[in-house]
């Protein structure tokens, strides 16, 4: 891919396309209604009405305000005096004009889109799931597709583990024609290679692509589950990809892959069952979530949860909180890609450098990344994205994580053996509240970087190796081969997260270690490069996989 491609002609389509027109522009809208207005501040002709503002600050000059009611939520405000003209904001505007439209779609159908990208295969399990924080699933879905042939002893199957936000559509199938977010790496002498393996690739639980998750019915009294939908963790949607492997008489798996989310998946499906893993494969993943990346998914939940739209996550009779989404893939997007391949790529170039600068995107990087917004904003149902984020954020192999796990599976178990497949309605374990007491800095959270840390459970890295607990939660997985994958260039999931995962498993006794980090001679595509980089991320798993 040549990242310097088209990218000011994208540009300028992309702004034509979503009405970012610069502002102070003479064609648009909102400048040729300005330039017929009287001069003399007359007011009150429709379509424009006064409204109130703030008295005018002592020695400010007075300025008629006015509102244009057209219909959209946000004022037009025009300042009849004022020393200078008042911008305007088409990226506004197009925010003001989408969600028009979507309300105005059809109630029968909702407003809401069907997150589908067309045909899978479905597995449904009758068999309720426990999960992690002690949510119940009666029952649910798992959307899978597949490709290449399972072998008579069905000892040939991968698992493919997607990143947050896909489908189970990694390649076209006779089905569904429609290119895969990984169509290059599998098929015939692909990297996964459907001559040999067969390869599986499931939606989520938790996902809105086929799976179920909380765009999907509650079983129990048939409406969507929205927020009502339980705290999940990728261990939760291991064992569901789980029961589907058992559904298909799948005992072991040849090898399990994965890359970002996946790339944690594939880890933990390793340490809850270890026998039944052949070969390991985690790209751009972690073995536990570390703070800077907790921080960068934190700041894409709080923009969507703060679009009034999302209404506490039962938005699905009304519009979806678009505007919310589009931030938070803006954001999401930042973290995805890197500095030095923008820095080729957009440089400090602007979409038109002969206009005014504007406060709506302007610059290729801006326009670049208002465009990555606003193609998602309706491919991904908004809260989804807030329960597998938050579930990523939850990810610890660390042992002593582990062990809490367990003994809270157990608790609840005990709990549904005794009262049945119901997590009672105002139980105070479902709702989180901050201590009273303000948080007060431990010392000892920041233990000096070249010392070690004892073995209690802290998850604190330092220079002389991998911590303890995190060695001893991978020790499950020291006898499986495991191809390991960083990039340089990544921000979301450094480097070193995946030297941490191969540090801990060479010290836990795995001697089948192999790791491999991209420079950023070789890609600068940052956290997206394993969706890129069919060469060298698809060359080096080919190899692997054998
Ligand atoms: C395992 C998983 O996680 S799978 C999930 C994968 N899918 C996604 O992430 C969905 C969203 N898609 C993406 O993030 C990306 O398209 C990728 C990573 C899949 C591919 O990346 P790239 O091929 O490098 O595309 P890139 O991110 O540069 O975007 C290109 C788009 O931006 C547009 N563009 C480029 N520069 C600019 C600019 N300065 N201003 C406005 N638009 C621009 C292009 O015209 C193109 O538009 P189009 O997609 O509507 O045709
Ligand atoms: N672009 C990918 C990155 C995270 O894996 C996604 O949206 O899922």
């Amino acid at each position: 891919m040549n990242p310097l491609r088209g990218a000011a002609r994208a540009a300028s389509r992309s702004l034509r396309a979503s009405g970012l027109v610069q502002h102070h522009d003479a064609a648009s809208p909102i400048a040729t209604r300005k330039h017929r207005l009287p001069l003399n501040g007359s007011i009150h002709q429709a379509p424009w009405r006064s409204i109130q503002t703030n008295p005018p600050r002592r020695g400010a000059q007075s300025a008629a305000v006015r509102e244009e009611d057209d219909g959209s939520s946000g004022p037009r405000i025009q300042q009849d005096s004022s020393s200078n003209p008042a911008m305007s904001f088409p990226c506004l505007d197009a925010q003001d004009a989408k969600s028009a439209s979507l309300s105005a779609r059809s109630l029968n159908s909702g407003p809401e889109p069907s997150y589908n990208t067309g045909h899978h295969k479905l597995f449904h399990c009758d068999e309720p799931l426990l999960l992690d924080w002690g949510g119940i699933l009666p029952e649910f879905d798992i959307a899978y597709e597949t490709w290449g042939e399972l072998n008579a002893d069905k000892s040939n199957a991968i698992l493919l583990h997607t990143g947050l936000s896909a489908s189970s559509h990694a390649r076209s199938t006779p089905e569904n024609p429609k290119k895969g977010w990984w169509e290059k790496f599998i098929g015939p002498g692909a990297p996964l290679n459907t001559d040999k393996y067969f390869v599986i690739c499931t939606n989520v639980i938790g996902g809105c692509y086929g799976s179920t998750g909380p765009s999907s019915i509650d079983p129990s009294d048939g409406k969507r589950y929205a927020t009502r939908f339980p705290i999940l963790t990728l261990e939760d949607m291991v064992r569901a990809q789980f029961r589907l492997l058992d559904s298909l008489g799948i005992r072991k798996l040849y090898a399990s892959v994965g890359s970002s989310m996946g790339g944690m998946q594939s880890l933990a499906a390793g340490v809850l069952f270890p026998e039944r893993i052949g070969k390991i494969v985690s790209i751009s993943g972690c073995a536990r979530s570390h703070p800077y990346s907790i921080a960068m998914r934190h700041t894409q939940r709080q923009v969507l949860m703060m679009d009034p739209k999302w209404a506490r996550g039962f938005y699905y009779d009304s519009v979806p909180p678009h505007t919310g989404m589009k931030l938070a893939r803006e954001i999401a997007t930042v973290t995805y890609r890197s500095g030095p391949e923008w820095e080729k790529r957009f440089g400090r170039k602007r979409a038109d450098p002969s206009k005014q600068p504007a406060l709506c995107p302007d610059f290729l990087i801006e326009t670049y990344l208002d465009h990555a917004g606003e193609k998602f904003c309706l491919e991904y149902d908004p809260n989804s994205l807030l329960y597998v984020s938050k579930a990523m954020d939850l990810f610890d192999l660390g042992h002593s994580h582990q062990v809490a796990t367990r003994k809270r599976r157990e608790e609840n178990a005990k709990r549904i053996a005794k009262n049945g497949w119901k997590v009672q309605a105002g139980d105070p374990s479902c709702s989180l509240t901050l201590p009273d007491k303000p948080y007060e800095e431990q010392l000892s959270a920041a233990a000096p970087m070249n010392e070690p840390v004892a073995d209690n459970g802290d998850s604190s890295s330092t220079s002389t190796g991998p911590p303890q607990d995190l060695v001893a939660g991978l020790a499950p997985l020291k006898n499986h081969p495991v191809l390991v994958l960083g990039v340089a260039s990544d921000i979301l999931f450094p480097a070193w997260q995946q030297r941490e995962i191969a540090d801990a498993l060479r010290a836990a006794g795995n001697k089948q270690v192999e790791h491999a980090e991209l420079g950023e001679d070789v890609s600068l595509f940052g956290h997206d490069t394993f969706l890129l980089d069919l060469e060298n991320i698809g060359g080096r798993v080919g190899k692997f996989l054998g």
